[in-house]
This record gives C-alpha cells, structure tokens and sequence, in this order.
C-alpha cells in the first residue's frame, strides 16, 4: 500500500521523535520502502530526515550524531522540528519545496522561516506545492510564488540553482531570470 502513495511523489519526510529511539530505529525501513518504491521511477523523490519533538530536547533519547550520520549517508535533507510549538515546521515544507523546485533558500529566508510558528495556512500551503507537484500541475517557482503570496503575504527571495529541463516542459510562466521572488 505504502508504494502506491510514495511512488512518483516529489517529496517525502520521514519523521520520527527524539525521544523515542525505536521510532528512528524504523526508519530504516521505512527508508528502504521509499527507495524500492520508486526504483522503476525515472525521478527519485526528495527526502527529509525530520527529528520531532524538539521542545522535548532535554527528553532526547536519539542522538544528534545518529541523526546526522543517516543523513549523511542518505543524501538526504536534515530538519528538527516541533509539531506542538510549530517551531521550524514552515521552515520544514519550505525548505522541501525549495528542494524540488530548485530553489536556494538564502540564510536570511531560513532563519525568518524558523522564526514563524505553525498557522495553518503555512502548513497547508506547503503541501499544497507537493501534492500539485506530484499530479504535475505545478507551473514552477511562479506558480509557487502565487501560492506563497496568496497564503503568507510574505517574501521571499530565492535562487533558482537547479531548474531540470522536465519542470521547464511543464512550466507555463517560464522564468525569464535566475532569480525569483517567492512572495
Ligand atoms: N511535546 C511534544 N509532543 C508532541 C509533538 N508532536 C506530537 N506530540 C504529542 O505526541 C502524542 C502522540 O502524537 P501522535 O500524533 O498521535 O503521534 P504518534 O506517532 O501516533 O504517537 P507517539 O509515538 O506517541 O509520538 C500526542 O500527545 C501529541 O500531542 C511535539 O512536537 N512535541
């Protein structure tokens, strides 16, 4: 069953709790689903290793080292959040999204972004991108831009660093520049 909802999609989160050594143990597994999933898909998702619970930092049982190891060795994205205070979880599906567009956040855009805490909006909007994305009705970082105007209001700038000539077929406002405004 897992395979059919992570086949062909762009972004995936494997997300655990700190503390809570088993649930990192499985992650393994997990892991290895995503990847067989998607062995025969001629685009591999983008991956992110999420440590949950981090208000609970004096509770972590899973440590860092672990945490870095595996995405070191994976090549995929690093993030800690906390789904009760909201903390980093914008920052989370922004940098994820950033990731599959193609989009270089700049350290500015990735500490406001670790400011804000959770609304709704934000959060819906970033899953919004992905699951676009995955039934292709993304238009590329201009459609994102309106999807981020129209829920956030607010901006963000962006370098386009990596633009696959796939995302170019499907784009309708191709960007004229390598830079963009997510706003
Ligand atoms: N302190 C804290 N609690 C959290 C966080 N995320 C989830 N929880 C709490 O963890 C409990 C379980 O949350 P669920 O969403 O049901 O997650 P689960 O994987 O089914 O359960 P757990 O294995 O207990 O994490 C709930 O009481 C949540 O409120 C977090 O970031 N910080």
């Amino acid at each position: 069953m897992l395979d059919k909802y992570v086949y062909g999609a762009h972004g995936v989160l494997l997300v655990y709790d700190i503390t809570n050594s088993q649930s990192f143990e499985n992650l393994e597994d997990w892991y290895g689903a995503v990847k067989k999933a998607n062995e025969e898909s001629d685009t591999q998702p983008v991956i992110a290793l999420v440590g949950n619970k981090i208000d609970l930092e004096h509770m972590r049982t899973v440590k860092l080292d672990k945490h870095q190891r595996f995405c070191q060795e994976n090549g995929i994205v690093s993030q800690f959040v906390s789904a009760k205070t909201g903390d980093s979880v914008f920052l989370c599906f922004q940098r994820v999204a950033a990731e599959i567009l193609g989009i270089k956040l700049n350290k500015a855009e990735i500490e406001q972004s670790q400011l804000s805490g959770l609304e709704s909006g934000s959060f819906e909007l970033s899953w919004w991108i992905i699951l676009k994305m995955k039934h292709q009705l993304i238009t590329g970082p201009i459609r994102a831009r309106s999807a981020l105007f129209n829920n956030k209001r607010r901006v963000v700038k962006a370098d386009i660093v990596n633009y696959s000539q796939e995302s170019v077929a499907r784009t309708v406002n191709t960007p004229r520049s390598s830079m963009c405004v997510i706003q």
